[in-house]
């Protein structure tokens, strides 16, 4: 076992549980997808993985040992990519890889082998002399987590690498992190709260909501969870919150929530109440009606009664 997590309880000030019995395993080569909404504990769970924080109750245990946050051992096994990017920037790219590389001890042959795989890995090796302040953000995401990658560490961990760059960064990501996983035995914990990209590249999803794990399992086993059931969506120009409980009322009506202007219902699968749900919403205008298959997004709204974007901060 690479992680193993047990009854971890970590609280802030004020009180604020932050981790609430969180259990988590990860196993040698598995991607791990930690789904949850903002303030789910995400970040929270890694620091404590890593051992930058402390925890208040419960256990961890990292490649079998202990977690205790002085182990240099085990934090040389670990390549962590944060949520901030944290290069130089008045350093080159290939000078930010050659000083995080040398912080992780890597010297001479290996070093500049590590450089050279890493940056092809990346998507950087024409632009490998370049500073990072005329990257875009997206580049500069790249490099922040080939530096991460340099050690070859046995558990790499990224903290919602994709967050606000483009589009083909973002695929640039989700393609090498599924060739690392597919070429080495590295697990790979991926925080995220977009499910595309979870369902995308995880062998298996622990959905985490209020810090604790409310469902865990392979996304087909996750879908599996609401299978037969119905996905209704119906698009409206202002919807009402109070018409959720007015729907939430209708007999196999099973979750309600609003996403931006849709309405996204679940329902048992062979009920068909769509007539009685259009008489709830007939004061409001209707845009788009249409069924769907069942998402991970699906099995998070019937799992909380909320959707992973309304409960963002
Ligand atoms: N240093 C801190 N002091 C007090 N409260 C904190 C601290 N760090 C996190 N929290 C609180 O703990 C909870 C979990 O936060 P955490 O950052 O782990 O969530 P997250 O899932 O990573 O979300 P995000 O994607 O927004 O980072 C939140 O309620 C947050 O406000």
């Amino acid at each position: 076992m690479i992680v193993k997590l047990k009854d971890v309880i970590k609280r802030y000030q004020g009180n604020r549980l932050a981790l609430d019995y969180l259990d988590l395993e990860i196993q040698k080569g598995e991607v791990v997808g930690l789904l949850g909404p903002n303030g789910a504990g995400k970040t929270t769970a890694i620091n404590a993985i890593v051992g930058l924080i402390d925890v208040d109750e419960g256990s961890i245990e990292v490649f079998g040992q202990k977690q205790n946050g002085s182990n240099r051992d085990v934090r040389k096994r670990i390549g962590l990519v944060t949520q901030e990017v944290t290069v130089y920037e008045d350093l080159s790219a290939y000078e930010n890889l050659l000083f995080f590389g040398k912080l992780y001890g890597l010297r001479k042959e290996n070093l500049n082998r590590r450089i050279q795989e890493v940056a092809k890995l990346i998507g950087l090796e024409d632009r490998l002399h370049e500073l990072p302040k005329r990257y875009s953000g997206g580049m500069k995401r790249r490099l922040n987590i080939g530096c991460a990658l340099l050690h070859e560490p046995e558990l790499i961990i990224m903290d919602e690498p994709t967050v606000g760059i483009d589009p083909q960064s973002r695929n640039y990501i989700l393609e090498f992190v599924k060739e690392i996983a597919k070429n080495t035995n590295t697990a790979i914990i991926y925080t995220s709260h977009y499910i595309e990209e979870v369902q995308l590249i995880s062998d298996r999803v622990y959905i985490i909501d209020q810090g604790h794990i409310i469902a865990k399992g392979t996304v087909k086993e996750l879908i599996e969870k609401i299978k037969g059931d119905q996905v209704t969506l119906i698009e409206v120009k202002h919807p009402l919150e109070e018409s959720i409980q007015k729907i939430k009322g209708v007999s196999g009506v099973k979750e309600v929530a609003i996403d931006k202007n849709t309405y996204q219902i679940i329902t048992e699968a062979h009920v068909n109440q769509l007539d009685k749900i259009l008489n709830i919403l007939a004061s409001q205008t209707i845009v788009n009606i249409q069924n769907q298959q069942s998402n991970l997004e699906d099995v998070f709204l019937m799992l909380t009664g909320k959707t992973l974007r309304d409960s963002e901060v």
